[in-house]
This record gives structure tokens, sequence and C-alpha cells, in this order.
């Protein structure tokens, strides 16, 4: 178990650059064995999410290499196989080599998805897509065995029951290769998909209508890639920085920002009286000393992003009022509550709903970050709090925060991790 300790109370300041988007990455390396040229990704964050999905890609005889932020991926020599649960298990986007399987190879074994213990996240609408397609699902025993028929898979209408960015995109990779047409109805928006489609679109994919809620895909034979893709930065990431720089004094300015990926969240910035200078792709926090509570409540893309509820949460306890906040995508996602209660918080739930006190001074503890935005949530508390904060299973936040710990020092953070880190952060 790795520990992140953090003695807070300092005020913060200077620059850090905002790293590729997770979300984008988890979904762009399992996209990469449609190709049957080797594919090159640039601005990869150097995350446990990555390492582990390579280590999966391995298991398919696909090799990569990682230089800098520059990831090397070389299908040619791809074989089928069975993944089962273990590594397929360390993480959620695992679930899209169940649609890039299907797609290359006409058949995908994979055991259960892992992830974040955020509350129930079933797959049923990833399945009704595959279906749709004219693939047979079965689950034994916890894995996926995904067949496409003998004639392969055939392009359909898909009309998704809810907003899902991981059906969105598994459709959209077991549908590239189909025969003929699909057209996924209610798809979800977000950025990541984008570009996930424009990597595919600069492969030979025909992928039109992404950003909107009717997505068309006309199936192509081949995809072969001719140039290294460059990732788009993490809105997920920049709105913690933001976070934490309004929350721990200002002056620090963020790059590698596309502010109009972070509409809703900045909107909620500026509501609270948080002091910023929106640069063309960098955002400088100014210090806010009158920031007052605002509610919050998570939709789909362009909502308020919930994976950003738990990082904006310690930014309300500095704030004058009562916040209140539904996640309406993942009502039980609270996992950060009991541990800033442990600091001095006074942030409590009750029927789903999220209440914050501002004003009560936070005070350093030993807390565990159960999932990854929970843990995003206690370093900015911990770096707000008076004396030490000590962050268990803060492996949590390694497998999605791109060099944290350095990104911190570049703040003059005074942060330590504890225990072996094999991604050896520079
Ligand atoms: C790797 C990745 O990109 N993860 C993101 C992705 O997760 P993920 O793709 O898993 O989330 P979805 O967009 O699919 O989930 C949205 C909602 O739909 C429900 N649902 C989803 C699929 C399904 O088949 N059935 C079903 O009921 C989920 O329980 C949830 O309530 O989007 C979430 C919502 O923005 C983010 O928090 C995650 O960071
Ligand atoms: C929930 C998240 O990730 P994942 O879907 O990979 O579990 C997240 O990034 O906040």
């Amino acid at each position: 178990m790795q520990k992140l300790v953090i003695n807070g109370g300092k005020k913060l300041s200077g620059e850090v650059t905002i790293g590729g988007a997770k979300n984008s990455t988890v979904a762009l390396i399992p996209a990469a064995i449609l190709s049957s040229t080797p594919v090159v990704l640039d601005s990869v964050p150097q995350i446990r999410d990555v390492a582990n999905l390579r280590s999966i890609l391995l298991d398919m005889n696909v090799t990569s290499e990682v230089k800098n932020d520059v990831l090397k991926i070389d299908p040619t020599q791809i074989h089928f196989a069975e993944l089962p649960s273990g590594k397929v298990s360390s993480l959620r986007a695992s679930y899209y080599f169940m649609g890039a399987m299907l797609g290359r190879f006409g058949k995908a074994v994979v055991g259960f998805p892992g992830g974040d213990d955020i509350g129930p996240r079933p797959i049923d609408q990833h399945i009704k897509g595959f279906e749709a397609l004219g693939a047979h699902v079965e689950n034994k025993h916890g894995q996926m065995i995904i067949t496409a028929p003998e004639e392969g898979l055939k392009g359909a209408k898909i009309f998704l029951d809810m907003v899902s960015v991981g059906a969105t995109i598994n459709v959209i990779l077991a549908a590239v290769k189909a025969k003929g047409t699909t057209v996924i109805e209610n798809a979800a928006k977000e950025p990541e998909i984008i570009d996930l489609a424009t990597f595919l679109n600069n492969m030979g994919a025909v992928i039109r209508g992404v950003g909107t809620e009717t997505i068309r895909i006309e199936g192509v034979d081949e995809l072969r890639s001719n140039n290294s893709h460059t990732i788009i930065p993490d809105r997920i990431e920049a709105g913690t920085y933001l976070s934490l720089a309004a929350a721990n004094g200002g002056d620090i300015l963020i790059n590698n920002i596309i502010s109009e990926h972070l509409d809703a969240f900045l909107a909620k910035l500026d509501e609270m009286g948080v002091n910023l200078e929106i640069g063309e792709d960098s955002i400088y926090v100014k210090p806010s000393p009158d920031m007052k509570a605002v509610n919050i409540k998570t939709m789909p893309y362009p909502g308020f992003a919930t994976d950003l509820q738990q990082p904006i949460t310690p930014l309300l306890m500095q704030s004058k009022g009562e916040a209140m906040i539904i996640d309406t995508i993942y009502p039980k996602r609270i996992k950060h509550i009991s541990q800033l209660q442990k600091m001095g918080g006074d942030i409590s739930s009750e029927n789903d709903l999220i209440f914050v006190h501002g004003g009560a001074q936070l005070t350093g503890a030993t807390v565990s970050a159960d999932e990854i935005r929970a843990g995003a949530c206690l370093m900015i508390a911990g770096l707000m709090a008076d004396g030490t904060t000590t962050i268990t299973n803060a492996e949590n936040i390694l497998r999605g925060y791109d060099r944290v710990v350095w990104k911190l020092h570049q703040l003059q953070a005074d942060v330590e991790l504890i225990g072996h880190d094999d991604l050896k952060e520079n």
C-alpha cells in the first residue's frame, strides 16, 4: 500500500502542466489493437491505468514502449487471448477490450471489469449494443464471452437507455469494422469520445456525429495508422488543480487546458467568486478571499462532471454558507465524506444529497483514498489542513493522476509518497 503524507497549511504557488486525459488514453490503448500497423500516442499520462493496460496488451502479444510521454504500440504480431479477471479487474476501462477484440477477432473473452467503488456500475448497455450488432453474449461465472456470427458483425441502430460513456465507446469499437452502418442514438458527448473518434478516423474509420447525441459509423475493412495522435488534456485533472489552486492561496498558473471542456465547472467557480484569468490554453488562479457556497448537480457532459464533484468539495468547505451537491450519475459516490469528517470537515449526506458547510478549519488526520476522486478530494483537503495528513491507499490516486507528487512539488507543496512506486515518478 502506498501512502501520501502531506504537511498542509502552506500557501502554494507556481506552474503546473496538465497531462493527457486518462479517460481518452484508457480507450485509445485498447483501440490500438484494431490497427493493422503500429500506433503512436503522445501526451500519454504516467498513470497506473496505463501500466495495467499495457500489461494486458502483452497477454495478446502486443508490445509497447514508453519514452517520456510517447507510447508506441505494435499490434502487428497480435494473437487472440482470453482476458480473465485478475489484471482486467484492476481497472474499469479494461471493458474496452470487449469492443476492441470483437472488432479485431470477432470474439472476446473478458473478465468483469474492476474500477472504483462508486456505487453500481452495470454494463447492460454495452451488452445490448454488442447484441444489436449480431454478437452472442454469455456471462459465464463473471466472464463475458462475446462471439460475432460467422458472417461477422452487422451495423444496426442502437438507442442507449441512458447516456453512457463506456457503452458509446464500446459500440464504436465493435462497429468500426462491422459491415454496413451503425447508428448510436442517445450517445454520450464527452470530449474523450471525440478524441477516440479522431484517432480512429485518422486511421481510415468513418465515424460521424461524435459530440452530438447521434453517432453514425460506416464500417470499413481495415484501419492503418499513419501519424501519431496527441491525446487531449485531462479536463478532470485540470479541474482538480483549479480547485486545489483556489483552495490553497492562488497565484497558480495551470497550463495545457481546453477551457471549453470545463465550461460547467468554470461557471461554478465564477459563481463562487474564484478569481480566474482564462487564457488561450491556460488558466491563472488568483487569490480569492471571499468565496460563497453554490449548489452542484452532476450531469452527463456538457453538464458538471461527476468526477469533479469530490475535488470541488474542499473549496466549498472554504466558502461562506451551505452548499448542496446531488450526483445524478453516481448518487453513492460519497466515500470522501467520512474521511473529511475525520479532518474536522462539516459535511454530511442524507438521501443521496451531500451538504457541505463552509468555515470549519481542517486538521490533519490519517484518511483513506478509497477511490480516485475521493483521493483527489482528500489531497486538496490535506494541503488546506493544519498539520500532517496521511492518505492511505494512495495508489487509487496514482492510477489516474499524472506524476502527481512531482506536480505538487512544482507548486511548493510539502508532500511525500511512501511505499514502492513502480511508475518511477520524476
Ligand atoms: C474510463 C472512463 O471513461 N470512466 C468514466 C466513465 O465511466 P463509465 O463509462 O463506466 O460511466 P457511464 O457513462 O457508462 O455511466 C453513466 C451512468 O450510466 C449507468 N450505466 C452505464 C452503462 C450501462 O450499461 N448501464 C448503466 O446503467 C452507470 O451506472 C452510471 O450511472 O464515465 C463516468 C461518468 O461520466 C465517469 O465517472 C468515469 O470517469
Ligand atoms: C470513476 C473514474 O474512473 P473509472 O471509470 O476508470 O473507474 C474516474 O476517473 O473518476
